[in-house]
């Protein structure tokens, strides 16, 4: 917490500094009135002393009873003006600098989740990510805002007090004052206790979110599959886990609470009974002098003043633990090292030809799992298309996910134009790549917006122009908005074909130098893609392009086609070679144009063999 508050409260930390300071005022104000009223009761009305008021100059102090009673009031009124104006100002001060740190912490961890690479997102839910960004950082926000302050206040109160029933009765100060280190013990004790159990709260949150984020995504699949009521019970589940931490907290602040209270409330019966008797009948064993009526009351008063804020240090040690739970999750993410990021020396990637060589590349998404790509090249020169096929899992998509660094090869390397894409600009190495997956992810928000995202500058004209190339215009104009209708949440308002060819569109405005495209056109109908496929074929015309196809007729015009089989280049060539070859493409060919019905049962062994 002192690392993020340290780290990203440096620009408004003076709105932090004034507010405390306000606060510590304001508190002492507040102990300004019962002290009085203790001096005025014995002066003014049982007249048994003279009205001596510390730090107040005999000179103004009127010398008339009247004007003492008038004086008196007037000295409170005023105290209780001015602590209403200083609680005006801690609170807008400091709410002001909490809610402006939560914004930067939420901004910084939002930035740095961005840099984190792919594989940090295979391993983490987004619903747990969503807690942090949501509801850690607003824990942290709180304590800053409320339990801090409030710290303050009470240490003041309690410095305060202290001096005050020092300076008025050493003795009967021992005896109110007995409760500070029970107290503090306890609370010791308390905290010890409930700090792992907030810690189990934070995560239990996490747990949630995720499940809730992950039943409202596939909320079709759960009424598709009528699996409604097994995933109330999934919720139940990670919703009780939450109830049940919590109410572990509960259990224990119910213990911590009476507790505290029963400790300061005896303070306050021992002040009563031991500074009555003494008021009364006179000093008891122990203690000697004297005790007025006026320092009594002050005393009772003020034992009820320390009281209150001592309870409160159960709700800031709470609000406390809240925070550091948080704040050690939010700095966790801060502290990820980011796997992939530029190198030193990195440089841009610029006037791109568009030759890439795979040389000998072997990956594997897990390091103690055996690789998913093995023994990998392959060359294409600039403008020329090279297709990938092979059965599901054959690692096809892993292949282009190299090309564009979201992952890092084990073995051998990936370059374009003779540059390792390791040793360029993450920047510069995706802006030269076109990506255009089977997963086209849509913002909400119009299908402008969507078409001219990454292309924020582009015309009308020109996200036109690219609708026309992906065969989108006219279902657009066709939507009851045109280009100006919502699409929905990830585009839920359009079907998948019309979404493919959003993302398709979006791409062609983009203008990469390189184009992917993975399983691009599976959710169109063969009509459609036979037009998709006219006006790829000009878009990639002078351009490298990876096409990964399941569909066969899609790949059959590329340059090469490389047939992946378990993480291996089986077979490669062009169309016409690879019938001729009649090894697993073939086959496969044979299958789709229905000329056989099923694959020879050995043909993968074969080829495999024959390679
Ligand atoms: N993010 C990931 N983490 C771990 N394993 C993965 C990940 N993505 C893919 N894999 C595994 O890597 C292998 C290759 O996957 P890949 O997506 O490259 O296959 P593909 O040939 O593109 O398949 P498809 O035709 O079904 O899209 C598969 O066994 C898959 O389970």
């Amino acid at each position: 917490m002192v690392r993020l508050f340290v780290r990203f409260s440096r620009e408004r930390r003076h709105w932090f500094s004034i507010g405390l300071l306000a606060g510590l005022f304001e508190r002492t104000a507040s102990l300004v009135p019962p002290f009085v009223l203790g001096v005025a009761i014995d002066a003014v009305f049982n007249q048994t002393t003279g009205y001596d008021l510390p730090l107040v100059p005999d000179g103004i102090v009127p010398s008339t009873t009247e004007g003492q009673l008038w004086f008196s009031f007037a000295l409170i009124f005023g105290c209780y003006v001015l602590t209403a104006l200083l609680a005006t100002v801690r609170m807008l001060s400091v709410d002001y600098f909490s809610h402006h740190l939560m914004h930067v912490v939420r901004t910084s961890t939002y930035d740095k989740m961005q840099q984190l690479d792919v594989r940090f997102f295979d391993g983490h839910e987004k619903g747990e990510l969503m807690s942090i960004l949501n509801n850690d950082i607003s824990n942290f926000e709180q304590f800053f805002d409320d339990a801090l302050t409030r710290a303050v206040r009470i240490g003041t109160v309690l410095l305060g007090i202290t001096g005050i029933l020092v300076y008025l009765n050493w003795q009967l100060a021992i005896v109110t004052l007995g409760a500070v280190p029970l107290l503090t013990a306890f609370t010791l004790w308390f905290m010890r206790r409930v700090e792992p159990v907030y810690d189990r709260i934070r995560s239990s949150v996490g747990g949630m979110n995720t499940r809730l984020e992950n039943n409202l995504g596939g909320i079709h699949l759960i009424k598709t599959m009528t699996t409604e009521s097994y995933e109330s019970d999934r919720v139940t589940d990670v919703s009780y886990r939450y109830f049940d931490t919590n109410w572990q907290r509960i259990k224990l602040n119910t213990l911590y609470h009476p507790g505290s209270n029963f400790i300061t409330n005896a303070s306050f019966a021992a002040t009563f009974i031991i500074g009555g008797y003494w008021v009364v009948i006179g000093p008891p064993p122990l203690f000697s002098g004297t005790l007025t009526v006026g320092s009594l009351v002050t005393f009772l008063f003020m034992s009820q003043r320390f009281t209150g804020p001592l309870k409160q240090i159960a709700l800031i040690i709470e609000q406390y633990e809240n925070a550091r739970a948080s704040g050690k999750r939010v700095v966790g993410l801060m502290d990820m090292p980011v796997a992939i990021e530029d190198r030193e020396d990195a440089t841009e990637l610029t006037d791109v030809d568009g030759r890439v060589e795979y040389d000998d590349v072997s990956f594997a998404y897990d390091p103690d799992e055996e690789y998913v790509l093995e023994d990998i090249s392959f060359d294409v020169d600039p403008g020329e298309t090279v297709a990938f096929v092979g059965p599901t899992g054959a690692g096809k998509s892993t292949v282009v996910r190299l090309l564009m660094r979201m992952y890092e090869t084990d073995e051998g390397a990936v370059r374009i134009d003779g540059n390792d894409v390791r040793d360029v600009t993450l920047a510069s190495l995706r802006e030269t790549i076109g990506y255009v997956s089977q997963n086209n992810y849509l913002f909400g928000g119009t299908v402008r917006e969507n078409i001219a995202y990454g292309t924020f500058d582009a015309t009308d004209e020109e996200v036109v122009a690219a609708a026309e190339s992906a065969q989108a215009h006219a279902f657009i104009e066709e939507l009851p908005d045109g280009y100006d209708t919502q699409v929905g949440e990830e585009g839920v308002k359009l079907s998948g074909g019309q979404r493919q060819r959003i993302a398709l569109a979006r791409i062609i405005l983009s203008n990469p130098e390189i184009l992917v495209l993975d399983e691009a056109t599976s959710d169109v109908d063969t009509e459609t893609e036979m037009l998709i496929q006219r006006s790829i074929e000009e878009i990639t015309a002078d351009r490298t392009t990876f096409v990964i196809a399941h569909r066969l007729s899609t790949v059959r015009d590329a340059d090469t086609i490389l047939v992946l089989d378990d993480g291996e280049i089986v077979e490669r060539g062009s169309h016409g070679a690879l019938l001729e070859r009649d090894g697993l493409y073939a086959n496969l060919w044979k299958v789709q144009a229905g000329e056989i019905n099923e694959l020879p049962e050995t043909f993968v062994e074969r080829i495999t063999q024959n390679n």
